[in-house]
C-alpha cells in the first residue's frame, strides 16, 4: 500500500526497515514539473546546473517568482455547466493549442546533444510556441529544419551594431519565425554568483551561440545600456514580424512602449536573473495590464510550474504564459521526451484546473477569482 488514494508508479517498491518504517522510494519516473528537477539535477554537470537554476545576486526574486505564486488562491465557480474546457489561445504570432509558451532560454545542448531541436520537436508535438534564443546552441534556422511543424518566436538582444541586428532578424524571418521577442531587461548582464563560483565563462569545445556566427567568427552577445526606444523604432521599420517587448516592468514603460508599435508586452524578470530583488512576475502583472488597458496582449513568465499558476495567471490578466527552467529539466532529463513530458504534464493541469473552476475557456477567467492570502 502506498496510503488511501495515492496510485503506485511503475517502479516504486515500498519496503519495511529493520525499525518498521514504511519508505517509499522517490519515484523512478517525474510526475510533476517540479520532479524533472531533481532528474535533470542528477544529470548536469553541477556547473550546467547552476547556471540553468541560478540567479542575480542572493536570488531573492527568483524565490519571489514561485513564492508569489503561492500567496494567490483560486476562488472556482460551480454549476456553470462549462463541459470540457479549450485550451488554445490565440497570440500575435498566431494561435497556440495551450497557454504555456516555451520561454527563450540559451545553451539547449548542455541539457541534451540534440539541443534546441529536441526543445523545439516537443513544442512541436505540444501544440505551442517555443521562443528561440538569440543564445541558442542551435542556429535558429536549423531549428526549424529539425521541427517544420513548430511555432518559433525569435528573442533577440538589439545589438549596438544595427547592421548585425538586422542580420538576426533577416536569419530569423528566414527560419520563418512569427515574431520577436525584443528582451530589454538586459543593458548588462546580471550578477550571477554561481557562475563565478565555477568559472562558468565559456561554452565546452564544438558548442557555440550559433545564431552569432559572422563570417569566420562567432561574435560575442552585447548587452549594452545604450539601447533604447530609439532602437526599437529602428527595428520596428526593420521587420514586418511582430514585436513583443520581453522584461518591461514598471507600468510607465508598458505605456511608452504602446507608441513604438509594439505588438505585445511579455512581463519578466528574466526568472530573476538580472536585476534581484525586482518583484514576483505575476506580483507586476495586473499593474502592467491596467497600464495597457487591453490595447495590446500582456504575457508573463517567471516561476510558473503548476497549471494553477497558468490560471492565476490568465485570472489576473495575462494573454499567455511562458516557463523557462521547467522546459530545462525535461530536457536534461529525458531530452524531446522530457519536455514532451513537462508540457504535457502542464497542458493536462491548465485543462483539470479550468474544469474544477467551471470555465469552458480561458476566456472565463476574471480577477475576482484570485485573491491575496497572508501566507
Ligand atoms: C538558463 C536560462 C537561460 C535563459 N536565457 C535567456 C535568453 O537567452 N534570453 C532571454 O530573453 N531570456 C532568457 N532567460 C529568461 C527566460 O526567458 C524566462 O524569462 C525565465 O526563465 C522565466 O522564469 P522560469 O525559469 O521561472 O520559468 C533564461 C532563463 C534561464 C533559466
Ligand atoms: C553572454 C551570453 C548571454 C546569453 C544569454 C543567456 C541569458 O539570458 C541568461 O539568462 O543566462
Amino acid at each position: 500500500m502506498t496510503g488511501v488514494g495515492t496510485t503506485r508508479m511503475a517502479g516504486e517498491s515500498p519496503h519495511v526497515t529493520d525499525t518498521g518504517t514504511r519508505v517509499i522510494p522517490a519515484p523512478a519516473v517525474p510526475w510533476t514539473p517540479r520532479e524533472f528537477e531533481a532528474a535533470a539535477r542528477a544529470r548536469l554537470a553541477p556547473e550546467h546546473y547552476d547556471y540553468f537554476a541560478g540567479g542575480a545576486g542572493d536570488e531573492v526574486t527568483v524565490r519571489a517568482n514561485e513564492a508569489a505564486f503561492g500567496r494567490l488562491s483560486l476562488v472556482p465557480r460551480v454549476l456553470r455547466g462549462a463541459g470540457r474546457p479549450r485550451t488554445d489561445v490565440t497570440l500575435p504570432g498566431g494561435r497556440a493549442a495551450m497557454p504555456v509558451l516555451v520561454a527563450p532560454t540559451a545553451f539547449h545542448r548542455l541539457a541534451d546533444p540534440e539541443g534546441e531541436r529536441a526543445t523545439a520537436r516537443a513544442a512541436a508535438a505540444a501544440g505551442t510556441v517555443m521562443i528561440v534564443s538569440m543564445a541558442s546552441t542551435v542556429a535558429v534556422g536549423e531549428v526549424a529544419a529539425a521541427a517544420p511543424e513548430a511555432t518559433l518566436w525569435f528573442q533577440l538582444y538589439v545589438q549596438p551594431d544595427m547592421a548585425f541586428t538586422e542580420t538576426l532578424v533577416r536569419r530569423a524571418e528566414a527560419a520563418g519565425c512569427r515574431a520577436l521577442v525584443v528582451t530589454v531587461d538586459s543593458p548588462a548582464r546580471g550578477l550571477r554568483d554561481r557562475e563565478r563560483r565555477h568559472g562558468f565563462w565559456d561554452l565546452p569545445e564544438g558548442m557555440a551561440c550559433e545564431n552569432l556566427r559572422d563570417g569566420g567568427r562567432v561574435r560575442p552577445i552585447v548587452m549594452s545600456p545604450e539601447i533604447s526606444w530609439e532602437h526599437i523604432d529602428l527595428l520596428r521599420e526593420m521587420t514586418t514580424l511582430p514585436i513583443i517587448l520581453k522584461g518591461v516592468a514598471h507600468p510607465a514603460d508598458a505605456r511608452l512602449a504602446l507608441g513604438h508599435g509594439v505588438s505585445g508586452l511579455l512581463v519578466s524578470n528574466h526568472g530573476g536573473r538580472q536585476l534581484d530583488t525586482v518583484p514576483a512576475a505575476v506580483d507586476l502583472l495586473p499593474e502592467i495590464v491596467a497600464a495597457v488597458g487591453g490595447a495590446v496582449p500582456v504575457l508573463m513568465d517567471g516561476g510558473v510550474r503548476r497549471g494553477t499558476d497558468v490560471l492565476k495567471a490568465m485570472a489576473l490578466g495575462a494573454g499567455a504564459v511562458a516557463v523557462g527552467r521547467p522546459v530545462i529539466w525535461g530536457l536534461a532529463a529525458d531530452g524531446e521526451r522530457g519536455v514532451t513530458r513537462v508540457l504535457d504534464l502542464l497542458r493536462s493541469e491548465v485543462e483539470q484546473a479550468l474544469t474544477l473552476c467551471g470555465c469552458a475557456s480561458v476566456h472565463d477567467l476574471d480577477p475576482g477569482m484570485v485573491r491575496r492570502s497572508c501566507r
